[in-house]
């Protein structure tokens, strides 16, 4: 798959629906997911309720790779459906979402103490199928279901930590859940005579439903015939959405929790100019995630906005890594310099983060093969120099440039003339607002975390 963990990788997308009426479901569900694609390219899935039985399809691939006409073509009452990124469990079929045993289970997020949970559970006699946190969640529910699924969800979440939004799905509901400190987005719609729940506000957009609102952190929404009712699930809460979600992973045509991910990229770009400002010829965005920061960079300035790199369309991120001495140079294949606007030119180029730092030296290289004079690079983000727990497969801190080098030496290491990145006060100036999980940049989690974190964990005990 694309470029290993190099980077910071996506994490996953949940959709699901509950009509009144018995409809197209499964192509809703299908169109969601389509729209919540950058969250999850490992694998898809999705589980259909059509009133009297299940059914089940899940794979590793592409949200258009995995589903077949005859399975779209099932009409139901309701379905849940899951793009995955790992996080915990590797890349299988078997570790694919939704989870399904009588109920489906789609989550996005990690939980850090799944280790502990899952002992527990098999001293208990529970068999695990999957490599997966996830999965610990599934049993947790089933281990209460004779309380019913409220109360079931209710005592499951009082064991789970970590980040979490859930979908779950069962004969007569579709219940979305938020974990208390609400890192991972989740937002309801109205749709027809029922209700959808999604990652992210575009894939709304993308079924004709209507944003209502978020779903609170800590909060339980339960769909069924009769409506939607809200259930607090924790007596302390708190807001603490994760800003790389703004920054980088989620779609520029989302809002979440009543922030445009579109202006909050334009409005750091802009307070990036305000802190680390100079005199250039054009400003020139890193496609996709940066262009919006460069065109608040260019706002700010008055330096012209231009297009510095042509990017590959058809190169999504199933490209398949050559095992072979160009693997560093991936880049070369997906941005190319525009030469025309590049030529004789100070260049300020914008990105909205830097990880590993192996994009920026090899774009900073091309420009200047390209025959620009100057290149200053302005990253719209502070320095990353923590890894992620909560759903997000980071690299190992020695791997983070910003762990391992001062500013001069990042400058030097990817040939930039000179380099500045936005603060943590100047990003939370561009947000506008408290109340994120700013893990990455300083350390400091919504939840505390494990000093030790393996992703394949589980896949060694089954
Ligand atoms: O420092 P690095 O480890 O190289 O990673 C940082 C780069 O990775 C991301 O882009 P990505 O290529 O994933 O996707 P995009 O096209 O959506 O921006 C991000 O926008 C930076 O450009
Ligand atoms: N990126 C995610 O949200 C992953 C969800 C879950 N931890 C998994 O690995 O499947
Ligand atoms: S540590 Fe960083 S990427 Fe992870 S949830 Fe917090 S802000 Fe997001
Ligand atoms: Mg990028």
């Amino acid at each position: 798959m694309f470029c290993g963990i190099d980077k910071f990788k996506e994490e996953c997308g949940v959709f699901g629906i509950f009509l009144n009426d018995y409809k197209d479901v499964a192509s809703l569900v299908y169109y969601g997911l389509f729209a919540l694609q950058h969250r999850g390219q490992e694998s898809a899935g999705m589980v259909i309720y059509n009133g009297k039985d299940f059914y089940i399809k899940k794979d590793v691939g592409l949200v258009g790779e995995v589903f077949d006409e005859n399975f779209l073509n099932i009409k139901g009452f309701s379905a849940i459906g899951h793009v995955r990124y790992s996080t915990t469990g590797g890349n299988k079929k078997e570790n694919a979402q939704p989870l399904f045993n009588n109920i489906a289970v789609a989550h996005n997020g990690n939980l850090v103490n799944a280790d502990v949970l899952r002992k527990f559970l098999k001293e208990e006699g529970f068999a695990f199928q999957t490599s997966i946190d996830t999965e610990v969640i599934l049993n947790l529910i089933i281990r209460y279901l004779k309380d019913g699924i409220e109360k079931a969800v209710f005592n499951a979440v009082e064991k789970i930590k970590g980040s979490y939004s859930i979908l779950i799905l069962t004969e007569d509901k579709l219940i979305g859940i938020r974990d208390p400190n609400g890192i991972r987005p989740l937002c309801i719609g109205k749709i027809d005579k029922g209700f959808v729940l999604s990652s992210e506000s575009c894939a709304l957009s993308a079924v004709g439903a209507e944003f209502i609102r978020d779903v609170e952190p800590g909060e339980m929404v339960v769909i069924n015939k009769d409506g939607l009712k809200s259930i607090k699930l924790f007596k302390e809460t708190q807001l603490r959405t994760c800003v790389f979600e703004y920054i980088y992973f989620a779609r520029p045509d989302s809002v979440i929790d009543g922030l445009s991910v579109y202006e909050s990229r334009v409005k750091a770009g802009i307070q990036l100019y305000k802190e680390a400002p100079l005199n250039a010829d054009i400003v020139v965005g890193v496609p996709d995630s940066g262009t919006f920061a460069a065109v608040g960079y260019s706002q700010a300035s008055n330096i012209p906005y231009g297009i510095g790199f042509v990017k590959n369309k058809y190169i999504g991120r199933t490209f398949i890594e050559p095992k072979s001495e160009f693997r560093d140079k991936l880049v070369l294949i997906k941005l190319n310099p525009l030469k025309e606007n590049i030529f004789g030119k100070r260049v300020v180029l914008v990105d909205d983060s830097i990880v590993r730092g192996t994009t920026m030296k090899m774009l900073v290289n091309l420009l200047k093969r390209a025959g620009a004079k100057e290149v200053h690079v302005r990253i719209a983000s502070p320095v990353v120099a923590y890894p992620c727990y909560f759903g997000i497969d980071t690299p190992y801190r020695k791997e983070l440039i910003g762990a391992t080098m001062t500013l001069d030496q990042i400058k030097d290491n990817i040939g930039a003339d000179s380099l500045a990145f936005l603060s943590i006060d100047g990003l939370l100036k561009s947000l506008n607002r408290e109340g994120f999980c700013l893990g990455c940049f300083n350390g400091l989690y919504p939840v505390c975390a494990p000093l030790n974190i393996d992703k394949f964990q589980f896949e060694r005990e089954n």
